[in-house]
């Protein structure tokens, strides 16, 4: 990368560890110059960044003798990116931190009493917060003059009308902060800008946006805002997942506690880890795994999630009064033309029509041209998100 500004975004998952360097090449405006990875987090980790054109610029795996735990993966990573920031000058760090409560609707400029704050969010986003506050405390030492800014996931959807944010429980409960908060909100806000471009009419219309990764979430954006989505206090909520159950009715968790003696932590490691298409399945938490195996509970799993997106492209479409478009997104949504294809047959009543050849060439465009609404494919990006939020949280005057 060239001399200037760098800004580095870390969005530090429940498996994974992404981080991009991106030069900063005007106000409110970045470019990414370096993308990379660990995955695997837990098991076999191993480390991949490329640069803008591709090109890989790095890997390393670790062997069962060396130390891989996340402090030594997150030292190794930061190691390797000021090696390979070549003469630019690290000016900010942006984070990706998944729960930012009722205060947060913008991007904040990390503080100790912030810290603290965002410390109290760990219990409703057990699989990512406290991946995404280490991260930020891991560069805090490295470097402590370094500004960072946490972007969240919660704040997109901020806005919504009460009703969508609301749970029908005892009032003080709710004023409480037991409510429906909404997540991958950096992921919509970056669909919600993009779309625009790809279809300018479509900019003030009612959209619904599947976000379909190892997390899965669907949002209703109406004139580019968020009116209404699946996940709710947690992001255990709405779809099911890679390992994560969805939607279930509370009664499930007393029949547990009372009828199977579990507790509050065998019921989340329950719910969170041993769920959703891994626990449909008993095969995989992977997508191309269960469409390439031949056993029928693969099968059904795949059927389950497809069944899902579809009712809740309903339920989302009703909270606009309508829907004008449906587009997917993440790695599933964005790489899984089976997937698009199984839920746009069962939006046959909505008048969706898939084009077989723009689905398997992953769109943009996968309607067909007799379909009532256009269905696309947006490849989301919540890290270039993040480092424009974090311009903004640095430079006021420019946002
Ligand atoms: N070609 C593909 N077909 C089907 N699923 C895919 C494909 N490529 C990736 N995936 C799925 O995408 C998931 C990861 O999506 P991603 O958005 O990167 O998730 P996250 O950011 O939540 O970790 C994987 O778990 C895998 O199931
Ligand atoms: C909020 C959430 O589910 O995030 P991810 O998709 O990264 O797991
Ligand atoms: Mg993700």
């Amino acid at each position: 990368m060239s001399t200037g500004n760098a800004i580095l975004v870390i969005n530090a998952g429940s498996s994974s560890l992404k981080f991009s360097v991106f030069r900063e090449t005007g106000r409110e405006s970045v470019a990414v110059a370096i993308n990379g990875q660990i995955s695997g987090i837990g098991t076999a980790p191993k480390f991949e960044a490329k640069d803008t054109h591709k090109r890989p610029l790095g890997e390393r795996s670790w062997g069962a003798d060396e130390p891989s735990d996340r402090t030594a993966l997150l030292s190794f990573l930061l190691d390797w990116i000021e090696g390979h920031l070549d003469g630019a000058k690290l000016v900010a760090a942006g984070h990706r931190v998944v729960h930012g409560g009722t205060r947060h609707a913008a991007p904040v400029l990390i503080t100790p009493a912030v810290m603290e704050e965002l410390e109290g969010f760990v219990p409703l986003a057990p699989l990512h917060q406290p991946h995404n506050l280490a991260a930020i405390r891991a560069l805090a030492e490295a470097h402590p003059e370094l500004p960072q800014v946490a972007c969240f996931d919660t704040a997109f959807h901020r806005g919504q009308p009460w009703q969508a944010q609301t749970f029908a429980i005892p009032r003080e409960l709710t004023e409480e902060g037991v409510r429906r908060y909404g997540f991958h909100g950096l992921s919509y806000e970056y669909i919600a800008r993009r779309l625009p471009e790809l279809a300018p009419a479509l900019g003030d219309g009612r959209v619904v946006v599947a976000h379909l990764g190892s997390g899965a979430s669907m949002c209703a954006i109406h004139a580019g805002r968020s009116v209404d989505s699946t996940m709710g206090f947690t992001a255990l909520d709405g779809l099911p997942m890679g390992t994560r159950c969805g939607t279930i009715d509370p009664g499930v968790l007393i029949y547990l506690m009372r009828q199977k003696g579990m507790g509050a932590d065998a019921i989340e490691k329950l719910l969170y880890n041993k769920s959703g298409l891994l626990g449909v399945s008993s095969v995989s938490n992977d997508m191309r795994a269960l469409l390439e195996s031949a056993d029928p509970h693969a099968a059904e799993a795949v059927e389950l999630f497809c069944f899902r997106i579809a009712k809740e492209t309903g339920a989302l479409a009703s909270s606009m009064g309508g829907i004008d478009a449906l587009v997917f997104t993440a790695g599933i949504g964005e790489r899984s033309a089976p997937v698009r294809a199984r839920v746009g047959d069962k939006l046959a009543w909505l008048g969706v029509v898939i084009d077989p050849a723009a689905n398997e060439a992953n769109g943009p465009l996968i309607s067909a041209p007799n379909s009532r609404i256009p269905v696309y494919v947006i490849p989301t990006d919540e890290e270039q998100m993040i480092a424009l939020h974090t311009q903004e949280a640095l430079d006021p005057v420019a946002a």
